[in-house]
């Protein structure tokens, strides 16, 4: 369990980490959201013991990383995977750290296989492409075979067969009960792979909690109402009306209706006599989720293409 209390980060001017309240359990994938900036790898950077708060704490099942006997053993973590010795062997690295942290070698070869390194293992760091430096840095956060594992931006670099690898392992690594911390900014990728979700932007605290239920509060996810007699769709839709639904799209024989609650429009179409040939939750994807919940956080954000038709007709 990692717990973050009131945890804050300034340089200078600038507000990395604003007063953080978290918990990140085990047993899940808690997947770490935000635009560019926003203070994820600071936060990691802190809960690591790699940057000192300006105010609160990060602790790692209630104690400080520094004050843990065998760091590694406890927490595996890839931050920035091109941080690499270039003149490093990929075997003698992963020795390195196991010596100074009081691991069997014999883990060196097995987190290469894990990782899938090991026809590599005795070639230098420098001449290793992205997606196998990120494959190096993840058989380090898995050499301790520790409980937890905080791993920024894994899938970066990665093709397709390793991004569905890195999907697979953690999803693997949280089901054997571990607590695993990941950041990314492939929406698609953490909508597979996340069980659980923390947002942040400007580095508060946005949003919190199971991905289904980011993703149900989204305006994006709508109800898709389908009609055999079209006659019998304006009777429905003033009803919906009359609810407080909001009826966002329409055809000659549907309606889209904002929000889930398939339920209650089931009741309503049933007391209405409407009979239904479609009563369908489309949910918003976690793009579109995210997209709503930051875009008042973004701080680097391209102008939009509507914006930018609009001012072209100007
Ligand atoms: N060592 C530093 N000195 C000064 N400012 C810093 C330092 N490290 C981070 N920052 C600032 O803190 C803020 C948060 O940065 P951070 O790298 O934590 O964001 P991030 O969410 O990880 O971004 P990205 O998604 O682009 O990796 C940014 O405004 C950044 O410029």
């Amino acid at each position: 369990m990692i717990t973050l209390s009131g945890l804050t980060k300034r340089y200078g001017d600038t507000v990395a980490v604003d007063d953080l309240n978290l918990e990140i359990a085990p047993g899940r994938v808690t997947g770490f959201l935000g635009p560019n900036g926003s203070g994820k790898s600071t936060t990691m950077r802190m809960i690591l013991g790699l940057d000192s708060p300006s105010g609160g704490r990060a602790l790692i099942d209630g104690k400080p990383y520094a004050a843990l006997s065998h760091p590694l053993r406890r927490v595996g973590a890839l931050l920035d995977a091109k941080s690499l010795h270039p003149g490093r062997r990929a075997r003698s690295h992963l020795i390195a750290m196991a010596r100074s942290n009081g691991i069997p070698l014999s883990r060196v070869d097995e987190v290469l296989e894990i990782v899938g390194l090991e026809k590599v293992a005795r070639k230098r760091a420098g001449a290793f492409s992205l997606g196998m430096g990120q494959r190096l840095g993840i058989a380090g956060a898995l050499l301790g075979d520790p409980d937890i594992l905080i791993l920024d931006e894994p899938v970066n670099g990665l093709d397709p067969d390793g991004v569905r690898w890195v999907r697979e392992l953690v999803r693997e690594l949280a089901g054997e009960g571990r607590t695993v911390f990941v950041s990314s900014h492939l929406m698609s990728e953490m909508q597979l792979t996340a069980d659980h979700l923390v947002v942040i932007g400007k580095g508060k605290l946005i949003a919190e909690g199971p991905i289904e239920s980011i993703i149900g509060n989204s305006s994006a996810t709508a109800v898709r109402v389908r009609v055999p007699d079209p006659a019998h769709l304006d009777r429905l839709r003033e009803q919906l009306l009359r609810h407080s639904f909001t009826v966002t799209a329409e055809t000659a024989d549907s309606v889209t209706v904002a929000g889930s609650a398939v339920a209650e429009i089931g009741d309503l179409a049933f007391q209405e006599g409407v009979r239904l040939h479609e009563l369908r939750v489309v949910e918003a994807s976690l793009e579109e989720a995210y997209m709503e919940i930051t875009g008042a956080s973004v701080e680097y954000g391209a102008p939009s293409r509507g914006a930018a038709n609009t001012e072209a007709q100007v």
